[in-house]
């Protein structure tokens, strides 16, 4: 292919930029809180509510004035007279006088006139209406009424990935249903006449189909909707065929039949018949990738490698599906880092002790380089990493 009429070798960002640009703005809806992990946060939220909602204790034990407390010790214990309890749902309402107490429970109310706790392990009980405490009540046992968020606050901003503790926090501040960006329908195919479904006995030269089920598990980990178009084998009768039954979808997404070999008619199919935006990303793994365009739809083709697949998806296709940026830290090398004259490299990393050292096998075929790593280490183009220097690093 002398002249290409199409961009080749593309950096990562653009890439992305691409991608996103072919995609459709779907817009937001409202759904339960119990049912958004995974998706994008569509408008910030604010909290309903403060919490904790009132000062409350952080011990089982008892409320006292600390100054009535200080001289407590395992010899002299202080001896109080108990006003009451106070229990989370059912604070105690009256006041608590000098040299009282109250019995209180994680999470109730501290009630009037009390500022410190003494757990019950320092209490031993001194007839039914006194407490001998061997130890001062400490104020720091307390959780200050909006320690965690105030009522009004803004806490969450769009655009937030919504994973499980956030999800939590969400339902914390008082949302039934929280606003989130649209799914993304993302049909998905797999291709090569040796890959079979995993289970069926395996003969010379075949491979069991990871990339289609490790990419479905990182569409529904992203919060797309998979439609789910299984396998096609290298020809361009089938492979017509599988991209024509993806009506519905916004994006297919392919794996495989993307490179220089005779029988990856995935790219011809694309070059010949649909339409190319850019052929080849300056990265590795990954290097193959294609995006294109069949009857309208938008066409992603990953190499077929199990490694670059996976990578590709998730530093261009994810943040381009989700609108959710890639999330990188900065950490010291253990290992030195190979560059790349002209490819940014994604190398599989392993965090120990706050440091990132070299996976080993980074083949990209080793699938276990990648499900047994921490983390992608980014090289930039042209550049190496020795040991000490600091490195972008993008956790998996
Ligand atoms: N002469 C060249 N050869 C290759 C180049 C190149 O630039 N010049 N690029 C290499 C790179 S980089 C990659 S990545 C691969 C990508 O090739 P394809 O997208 O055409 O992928 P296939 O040839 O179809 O398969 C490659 C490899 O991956 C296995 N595979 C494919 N699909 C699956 C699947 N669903 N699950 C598990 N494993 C799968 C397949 O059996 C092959 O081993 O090309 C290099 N070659
Ligand atoms: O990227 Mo290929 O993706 O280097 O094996």
């Amino acid at each position: 292919m002398p002249h290409p009429p199409f961009p080749m070798h593309v950096s990562v960002t653009e890439a992305r930029e691409m991608l996103s640009a072919l995609l459709p703005a779907l817009g937001t809806e409202t759904v339960p809180v119990a049912q958004a992990l995974g998706r994008t946060l569509a408008a910030d939220l604010e909290a309903r509510v403060s919490h904790p909602s009132a000062t409350e204790s952080a011990l089982d034990g008892i409320a006292a004035r600390e100054t009535d407390t200080l001289s407590a010790s395992a010899e002299t214990p202080v001896r109080l007279r108990i006003a009451g309890e106070s229990r989370a749902g059912v604070p105690f309402d009256g006041t608590v006088g000098a040299g009282e107490c109250v019995r209180i429970y994680t999470g109730a109310p501290l009630p009037a006139g009390v500022d410190a706790i003494c757990p019950v392990e320092e209490l031993q009980d001194d007839g039914p209406e006194h407490v001998l405490l061997r130890r001062p009540a400490f104020p720091g046992d307390v959780r200050p009424e909006g320690g965690d968020f105030r009522a009004g606050e803004v806490v969450m901003r769009a655009g937030l990935r919504l994973s499980a503790p956030r999800v939590a926090l969400a339902a914390a501040l008082g949302h039934a249903r929280v606003p989130v960006r649209r799914r993304m329908r993302v049909a998905l195919l797999s291709t090569g006449d040796e890959v079979i479904e995993p289970g069926l006995p395996l003969k010379p030269g075949q491979v069991y189909d990871s990339n289609r089920v490790g990419l479905s598990a990182m569409l529904q980990e992203s919060g797309c909707e998979v439609i789910e178009l299984g396998h096609a084998p290298d020809s361009p009768a089938s492979l017509q065929a599988a991209l024509g039954a993806a009506g519905g979808a916004n994006v297919l997404l392919t794996s495989g039949g993307v490179s220089m070999g005779r029988y990856d008619f995935m790219r011809d199919l694309l070059v010949e018949h649909g339409s190319v935006s850019f052929w080849k990303v300056r990265m590795r793994p990954g290097g193959p990738a294609i995006l294109g365009g069949w009857n309208g739809l938008p066409v992603f083709g990953l190499p077929g490698n199990p490694v670059s697949s996976l990578v590709v998806f998730h530093v261009i296709v994810r943040p381009a599906l989700t609108g959710q940026p890639v999330q990188s830290l900065k950490l010291r090398a253990a290992t030195p880092f190979r560059g790349l004259k002209d490819k940014t490299a994604f190398w599989r990393g392993v965090i120990r002790e706050g440091e990132v050292g070299d996976y080993g096998a980074q083949g990209s075929g080793i699938l276990r380089s990648l499900s047994d790593a921490d983390a992608l280490v980014i090289v930039p183009e042209g550049g190496a990493v020795e040991v000490g220097e600091v490195v972008d690093v993008v956790l998996l």
